[in-house]
Order: structure tokens, then sequence, then C-alpha cells
């Protein structure tokens, strides 16, 4: 679904990412790991269409990357659920409202939705935060709700970076459950985290392949991990 080929970046000095290549199928689950500032976040965006590569090809669901004009990507990236690092919500806006927020932006009646919307709160532990807004919210909740946005529109493809930094074991447990849930109902899922421990966790429960950045290219890491 997702495809890069020997891709490149730079944001402008040397290169970030060198001869990149990873292909995301459905219901693969890959980690993506490395030191803080090595491109894992670079990479991602990459994968979502948020930058083009300097080199190389990216390809989402069959079409190259350069090819698409804006609404075209637009359709594209319906298909791929993002939980960015830094949640960015809406802060003025009730919960409820910032989960559907991709549907009233696609041009969706919310009032055709409330039954999924009640259910996907449900699903993420959110049934009485309907109200609440988000600055009222812990780092759980937060990480939830983020969640609960990426997959309202029913993506392909789970893209999250660091969707469990910020909480505690407890729930970090609880959000990987939510994010295997979603792989074993065919989603193919990338998960950008620091969190080694998170990653065995989820090999003892899920066949994942984890892949590293070292020295500005991508490597599948050891079975160590
Ligand atoms: N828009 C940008 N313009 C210029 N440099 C950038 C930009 N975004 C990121 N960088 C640089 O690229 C490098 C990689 O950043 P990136 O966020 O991809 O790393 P990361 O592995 O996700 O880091 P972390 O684990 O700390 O979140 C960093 O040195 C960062 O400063």
């Amino acid at each position: 679904m997702i495809t890069l080929e020997n891709v490149g970046y730079s944001y402008g000095g040397g290169d970030l990412l060198s001869d990149v290549s990873v292909k995301l199928s459905p219901g693969s689950f890959h980690f993506l790991t490395g030191p803080s500032g090595s491109g894992k976040t670079t990479l991602l965006k990459l994968c979502y269409g948020a930058l083009l590569p300097t080199r190389g090809r990216a390809t989402l669901f069959n079409t190259d990357l350069r090819a698409l004009d804006r609404d075209q990507m637009a359709l594209m990236r319906r298909r791929i659920g993002v939980v960015h690092q830094d949640c960015r919500f809406l802060d003025h806006l009730p919960l409820a409202d910032n989960i559907a927020l991709p549907l009233t932006v696609s041009g969706h009646n919310l009032a055709d939705e409330a039954g999924n919307l009640t259910e996907l709160m449900q699903w993420v532990g959110l049934a009485g935060r309907f109200d609440a807004l988000p600055p009222e919210l812990s780092g759980g909740e937060r990480q939830r709700a983020a969640l609960a946005r990426a997959v309202i529109m029913s993506p392909d493809v789970i893209i999250a970076d660091e969707p469990t930094g910020n909480v505690d074991w407890e729930m970090s447990q609880r959000l990987l459950h939510l994010l295997i849930e979603l792989n074993r109902m065919g989603r193919a899922v990338l998960i950008a985290t620091h969190d080694l421990a998170l990653i065995r966790a989820a090999k003892s429960q899920v066949q994942a392949r984890v892949l590293r950045i070292s020295n500005h290219k991508l490597q599948l890491a050891g079975a160590d991990l």
C-alpha cells in the first residue's frame, strides 16, 4: 500500500535519510526506532506523503507521489490515519468534535455518523468525555483521542509517531492493544518509538518487523529486540 524505494531525504544540508526502502503491506506491523534526531518523524512523513523524497520513489496505493495533484493527494491521505507526536487538538472544540474533525472536513454529515463516533469513543475508553475540552485531558486521554481521530475515517494504514510518549506503562499497553486490534482487522500499522520495552511487549502478541535508522540508513533490527 505504501512503498519507499531507495528514498533519500535532505532538509537542505547533508542527507538525513539515504537509500531507504520499505513496504507497508495490508496487515503488516512495523516499528521504527533509532536515536533522537535520526529521522523517524521525517520517514513517517515520507510514508504519508507530507514530504516528497529528495531522491528515489514513494508510492501510495500504487501511485507515484509525484504524479498526484492536491485533490488526489487529499483522497490518498484519507486512507492513512496519522497519530502525531504532539496530538494537535483544537483547544476550543469539545473532544467529540475534535475526534470527528476528519469527517467534518471531508463533508460527512455528523448526525449520520453519531453512532460510529459513540462506538469509537467507547472503544478508546473515552465514552464519558464527549464534551471535555482538550486542555482538560490527561496525557493518556489525549493519546487515545488522537488514535480515535486517526481511525475515524477507517484508514487502511495507521502511522503513529511516539503514540505512547508521556504515558505510564499500563496506558502504553492499552494503546498498544488498540493498535494490535486495528492490525488484526487488516490495517497496516507503522509505529515510531523509542520504547524498546513496548516493542518487546508487542512482539509477544503480533508478528512485527522492527526497523532502525542508523547512520542515515534503514536497517532491520536484530532478533535481540
Ligand atoms: N522542517 C525541518 N527543517 C529543517 N530540519 C528539520 C526539519 N524537521 C526536522 N529537521 C531536522 O531533521 C532531523 C531529524 O528530525 P526528525 O524529527 O525526523 O527526527 P526523529 O528521529 O523523529 O527525532 P525524535 O526522536 O527526537 O522525535 C533533526 O536534526 C531535525 O532538527
